[in-house]
């Protein structure tokens, strides 16, 4: 059972929202439905099926990645140093990861971008129905972990665990792009793999949901990233659409989850979608936590396709950043369609 010691790690809106150890133990919540489970396709990234791959992206946009060569044990201190940091009180995560650096701590939807990014503002009274926190990891901005680093052990190891981590999840996202540029015929030329693929703007994300009773966890959105590489816990919540209906991402242990974003779908002129997702109620006894990895194309990176005016991806991060600002909600992709 989660203690509530450390409800103070939790900012102080999510404190009266939190489970009570002392509400009865239920191995499956009333809100869980399981008759949802469904088993997403599994891609084996060392034996590549070339034809299973296709149909994964086609038909369901979401599927997990085993034998993905990430050793067990760093794998494990993701996960671990993951926990420490977000546990941490609060007030020290604020000051720690301030809301304007690059390593910001952020906490309710409203405080981030469907494409990752933290909305330089604080969070307004309504992110209370949808309750999660994170710090955002821009990969390039690592280093200026370094000088913290001394205050704080746990920091160190967050920064060398994730700088690995990172360096694993950049060669596995290389092979499964190359992998989806074959499915789709494509030639792309190195520079524009580079383009599509940036390192620079690649986001790690670290987030934890508390133990709650109602609220669920992230609202529907599809994410604005060429693809997201999501590593959910054993606790599941994980859920996205398929013809029209919510199914479970039920967790399979040593497995990533792959999620096709905004960017794949343009970039294969709509043979492939982005997936719509969101995380919903869960064992109301456990936090739940997750690591995703965006990968973005270059800001300047141009697409061009059939269904849509030709932009650059800045151009979409500003326009969903505007939409998101002003309505409340990521319209996305069909704000570009060149015939409405
Ligand atoms: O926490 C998760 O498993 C998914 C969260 C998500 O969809 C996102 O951060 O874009
Ligand atoms: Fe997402």
């Amino acid at each position: 059972m989660e203690s509530l010691s450390n409800s103070t790690s939790y900012p102080p809106e999510f404190r009266p929202l939190l489970s009570k150890p002392t509400e009865p133990e239920k191995s499956i919540e009333p809100s869980l439905d399981r008759s949802n489970d469904i088993l997403i396709p599994v891609i084996d990234l060392e034996h590549l099926d070339m034809e299973k791959l296709r149909d994964a992206c086609r038909d369901w946009g979401i599927f997990h990645l085993e034998n993905t060569g990430i050793p067990s044990t760093l794998m494990s201190q993701v996960k671990e140093i993951t926990k420490s940091v977000l546990s941490l009180p609060f007030e020290e995560k604020r000051k720690l990861f301030p809301v304007k650096s690059p390593l910001s701590y952020f906490w309710g939807t409203n405080t981030v971008t469907p494409s990752g990014n933290a909305l330089k503002r604080p969070p307004r009274e309504s992110s209370g129905q949808y309750l999660f926190e994170g710090i955002n990891v821009p990969l390039a901005s690592l280093s200026r972990l370094l000088p913290l680093s001394c205050s704080d052990p746990n920091l160190e190891s967050f920064k060398v665990v994730m700088e690995e981590y990172g360096k694993h999840v950049t060669r596995i996202v290389d092979t499964v792009f190359e992998a989806l540029a074959e499915t789709l015929s494509l030639e792309l030329s190195g520079d524009r793999k580079t383009s599509c693929l940036s390192e620079s703007t690649c986001v790690i994300r670290v987030q934890r949901y508390p133990p709650c009773t109602e609220s669920p966890g992230f609202k529907a959105h599809t994410d604005s990233s060429m693809i997201s590489i999501i590593n959910q816990d054993e606790v599941g919540g994980l859920e996205f659409m398929k013809d029209g209906e919510w199914f479970n991402v039920t967790p399979l242990a040593n497995s990533l989850v792959i999620g096709l974003g905004d960017m794949m779908q343009v970039l294969s002129d709509e043979e492939y979608k982005s997936v719509l997702h969101k995380v919903g109620k869960r064992m109301r006894k456990k936090e739940r936590y997750s690591i995703i990895y965006f990968v973005f194309p270059d800001k300047d990176c141009m697409f061009k396709s059939s269904r849509y005016k030709p932009f650059t991806f800045s151009e979409y991060e500003a326009q969903v950043k505007l939409d998101v600002e002003t309505h409340g909600i990521k319209v996305g992709l069909s704000r570009l369609l060149s015939n409405p």
